[in-house]
């Protein structure tokens, strides 16, 4: 068997986590079925976790600063999620440890499988170790949905049906599976495709039991297909092979295949204009048995 592309941290030095894994992942499906009052939509979706990601590496400071001491293209220093992620630990917590924190960026931005996302739910989960801060999963979760609606399913590290903005999750059990994933090279603001005018925002909602991908769809791609055309044709490519979607708000695209070799071949041939993975799924976050 082949091994997992994300592996486990080197944990033998007390003031240092180098290596900490941040993983994707896909919307099975996604339906709007409501808005809240704060403009925030309410949402039923099912979280696929996969054994792709960042990596991350933490090292410990007396000093109390935070410090990203690697360089994110169009994301300064004081946007990303993952400092930002520090400095609210720090400030729940009363914590006066700081750290240096390098990221190693894999995963395409904006293409809706959660990298920054997942970026932050990894620094929460590696700095309460790192700083001893001895919070529990549903409080770093509840920490993690400050930042955005897609942190708390990374810190709850397996896959899971999700509803209201999709931080009410439980957890799902799938077979092990691999997807090919495209690219369509456009990035995809999520806001942008959340306000649109026209946007179906009153799919009925299901129970978890009858989630089936013939039966459930993503309602965001019809408004992220039309504003950004690639797309569509990136899932028309896509189709040749197996039934394909849009994942999150886009603007990557994705279909399961039946094995390695297929996800290998299918990937292999993508127009070189996009860019593809072959992928497989894992069961749990790597990180998982850091939390209660
Ligand atoms: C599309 C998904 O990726 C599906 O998992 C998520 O719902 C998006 O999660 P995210 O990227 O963490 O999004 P956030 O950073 O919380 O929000 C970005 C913007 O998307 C809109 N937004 C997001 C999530 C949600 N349930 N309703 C929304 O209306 C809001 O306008 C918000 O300003
Ligand atoms: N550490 C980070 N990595 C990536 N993007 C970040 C990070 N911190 C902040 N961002 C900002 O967040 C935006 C969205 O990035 P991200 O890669 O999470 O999108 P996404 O995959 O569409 O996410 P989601 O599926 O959660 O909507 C980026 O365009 C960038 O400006």
């Amino acid at each position: 068997m082949d091994r997992p592309a994300l592996t486990l941290p080197d944990t033998s030095d007390p003031r240092r986590l180098p290596g900490c894994p941040a993983p994707a992942k896909l919307n099975l499906f996604l339906h709007v079925t409501g808005r809240r009052a704060d403009g925030y939509h309410l949402l039923q979706t099912a979280f696929r976790l996969l054994d792709w990601g960042d990596t991350l590496d933490f090292g410990l400071r007396e000093d109390g600063e935070i410090r990203r001491t690697t360089e994110i293209a169009g994301v300064p220093p004081e946007q990303d999620l993952v400092v930002r992620a520090a400095r609210l630990l720090q400030a729940h917590t009363g914590c006066r440890l700081g750290a240096d924190i390098a990221l190693h960026k894999v995963l395409p931005m904006g293409g809706g499988i959660g990298g920054g996302s997942s970026d932050a739910a990894t620094a929460l989960i590696a700095l309460n170790r790192l700083w001893g801060t001895g919070l529990g999963r549903a409080e770093l979760q509840a920490l993690g949905l400050q930042l955005g609606a897609d942190v708390p399913v990374f810190i709850f590290g397996r896959d899971a049906f999700a509803e209201g903005v999709g931080e009410t999750l439980q957890p799902l059990d799938l077979s092990p599976a691999w997807y090919v994933i495209v690219s369509p090279g456009v990035s995809v603001p999520t806001g942008e495709i959340f306000s649109a005018e026209g946007l179906t925002r009153n799919t009925p909602l299901i129970r978890m039991a009858d989630f089936a991908a013939s039966t459930t769809r993503n309602d965001l791609q019809a408004m992220a297909c039309s504003r950004y055309p690639e797309v569509q044709r990136a899932i028309d490519w896509l189709m040749q092979y197996a039934p394909a979607r849009m994942t999150g708000s886009g603007a990557c695209v994705f279909a399961e295949v039946p094995s390695a070799r297929d996800a290998e071949r299918i990937a292999a041939s993508c127009p070189q204009r996009w860019t593809a993975w072959n992928v497989r799924t894992a069961s749990r976050h790597p990180l998982y048995e850091w939390l209660e």
